[in-house]
């Protein structure tokens, strides 16, 4: 298959160390060797009247008898606070290499990601490519176009939902297949999807595309090149994102399912103008940035999982990047249905994608294919399967705790799933999974917060919003610790989430700080806090396109007062 092509057909000039793509290296091992973050703690429960209770019991569903994390999980876990988290390893394993394309000389560092966590022959197919190309478009070019985004007048970024979190997308198309066509965008809420808001952009887009063409030209021979068994490759959509203080500053992992190849360009300097960023994944756990200056150019293919976090840094920070999505049709015909068709049966990572494209619109196989990349060893198949014996996505198969809960074990085992960790959090609180004959609520609420802790630390943004609600409401006492409400707000503020902005806001309004308070609200809103859209969009896009899974965790009401921490 040409995705998994190892840039092979390239014809090798010579080997030249781009100096910055090999200091990642060095940084990826300091990092490394500096991420121990639990301390220890003692277990003390019970010591709250009405503790003894028995476990809430679903109405529904039988509690299940065979799961729960260690006791030495539990005690290694200590309070875990944002700042623990340490910032994402920088990706360093290039391998550099010269390559010629009509003429032109271009230096190009190459990486690959393997996904984590597969068994035997499937682990020797799981890998994912890319490349990066130093300054692909040039300061100049690149300064132009900062120019025309930085511009006071410059038209609004879109604050529709984007397709991967649901939250405010902070984007703005540049070109689309959609546009050329005459139509307009899909999405309602987009500007563009009225003929005014296509008016009010047209004056930036040409401008824009008086630059951006030239560099796209280069992009598709340099991508044609790089995948020859998809000739035509073609640039489909073109768009800007922003990351920045007051706004959205990540985006979950993903795939791009809209595109055969993806560049993306960085209008902005990696450890000057911010941090961290872009960033590639071996598993939704392992995340490794790679570090893009002002015009370095990243190329993917759809198989890569990538995703954004860019540091908090306050307002000195912001990261602009370009992203052209590559159609394998001059005429942008999509054909992704027809990607992951005819998959070599040990390729989990294949399979596991056919499946998420529909298998073709058959609802048994999508199962069957999920279930064959999961005992390679697949976790985020591990995943889907849990969610659909839980009934959380629609499936033929009956509802399965047992299963579900052995799924997601076996993920967060093989590959620190963060998801599947959530997941076991939420059938803990609900009382399904034990294993101990342990039916004191504080050893249950432990345990939820053990789980929390380490799907948080994997950054799980779900994870972070609901140890938030945690230490807010106090539940933490159930084993000896306390409330702490500034702690919750710290986790809320990590937490990335609209909700979790507007959760922090009201903590420094309650103290006083109104200044905080408001500026956190008005980034909640900016995200899409209290819109109808944003409920809409959370719930069908879940944690990181992944489906059926809730921010809203099934919190017992709190001991002595009976209060039930809000939904969102
Ligand atoms: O902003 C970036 O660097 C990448 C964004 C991305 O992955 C996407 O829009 O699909
Ligand atoms: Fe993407």
């Amino acid at each position: 298959m040409s995705r998994k092509k190892k840039f092979g057909e390239r014809e090798k000039v010579d080997t030249i160390n781009t100096g910055k793509y090999r200091l990642g290296a060095l940084a990826f091992l300091i990092i490394a060797v500096a991420m121990s973050r639990y301390k220890s703690f003692n277990l003390i429960g019970g010591i709250l009247g009405g503790m003894d209770k028995p476990l809430p019991k679903s109405p529904i569903l039988p509690t299940l008898d065979q799961w729960a994390p260690s006791l030495e999980d539990i005690e290694a876990a200590g309070t875990l606070h944002p700042s623990d988290i340490p910032p994402l390893p920088v990706f360093g394993d290039y391998s550099n290499e010269t390559v010629i394309i009509n003429g032109r000389f271009l230096q190009v560092a190459e990486g690959r990601v393997d996904h984590k966590g597969l068994l035997g022959g499937a682990a020797e197919r799981a890998q994912s490519y890319f490349s990066v190309i130093p300054e692909f478009a040039t300061p100049a070019e690149v300064e132009q176009i900062l120019a025309i985004l930085n511009d006071p007048d410059a038209v609004q970024f879109d604050e529709d939902p984007d397709t991967v979190d649901g939250m405010a997308s902070h984007e703005l198309y540049v070109d689309t297949v959609d546009f050329e066509r005459g139509g307009r965008v899909t999405s309602s809420l987009k500007r563009d999807s009225t003929k005014e808001g296509m008016e009010e952009r047209k004056e930036i887009r040409s401008k824009l595309k008086a630059i951006m063409d030239n560099v796209q030209d280069r992009l598709t021979q340099y991508v044609r090149f790089t995948y020859p068994s998809s000739p035509s490759l073609t640039p489909c959509y073109s768009l800007v994102r922003r990351y920045r203080s007051g706004e959205r500053q990540t985006h979950d992992v993903h795939r791009d399912w809209n595109a055969k190849v993806t560049a993306v360009v960085s209008l902005s300097e990696y450890g000057e103008e911010y941090r961290g960023g872009l960033y590639v994944a071996r598993s939704r756990s392992e995340r490794m940035v790679v570090a893009l200056g002002r015009g370095d150019t990243l190329v993917h293919d759809t198989s890569l999982l990538h995703g954004v976090k860019v540091e908090d840094d306050g307002p000195s920070s912001t990261r602009w990047s370009w992203i052209i999505w590559f159609r394998d049709s001059e005429k942008c015909a999509d054909n992704s249905k027809e990607w992951f068709k005819d998959c070599p049966p040990d390729d989990a990572v294949c399979l596991s994608m056919y499946a998420d494209s529909g298998a073709g619109g058959d609802k048994v196989e999508m199962i069957r294919l999920h279930h064959e990349a999961a005992k390679m060893g697949l976790s985020t198949s591990m995943v889907k399967l849990a969610r659909a014996y839980l009934n959380q996505l629609p499936s033929h198969l009956p509802l399965d705790l047992k299963k579900a809960a052995d799924l997601y074990r076996e993920a967060a085992a093989r590959a620190n799933e963060p998801d599947a960790i959530y997941g076991l959090a939420q059938l803990t609180l609900q009382g399904f999974v034990r294993q101990r004959d342990d039916t004191k609520m504080g050893h249950l609420l432990q345990e939820v917060a053990a789980l929390l802790e380490r799907a948080a630390n994997a950054n799980h943004q779900y994870a972070m919003f609901n140890l938030g609600v945690m230490h807010r409401y106090g539940y933490a006492a159930a084993w000896g610790g306390e409330k702490d409400a500034k702690l919750a707000a710290e986790w809320f503020e990590n937490s990335g989430l609209p909700e979790g902005y507007y959760a922090a806001s009201t903590y420094y309004s309650s103290i006083g700080d109104n200044e905080r308070s408001k500026k956190l609200m008005s980034r909640a809103k900016r995200m899409g806090y209290g819109t109808e859209w944003r409920k809409r969009a959370r719930i069908a896009v879940g944690s990181g396109g992944a489906g059926g899974v809730d921010i809203n965790m099934a919190w017992p009401p709190f001991f002595q007062t009976g209060v039930v921490p809000d939904k969102f």
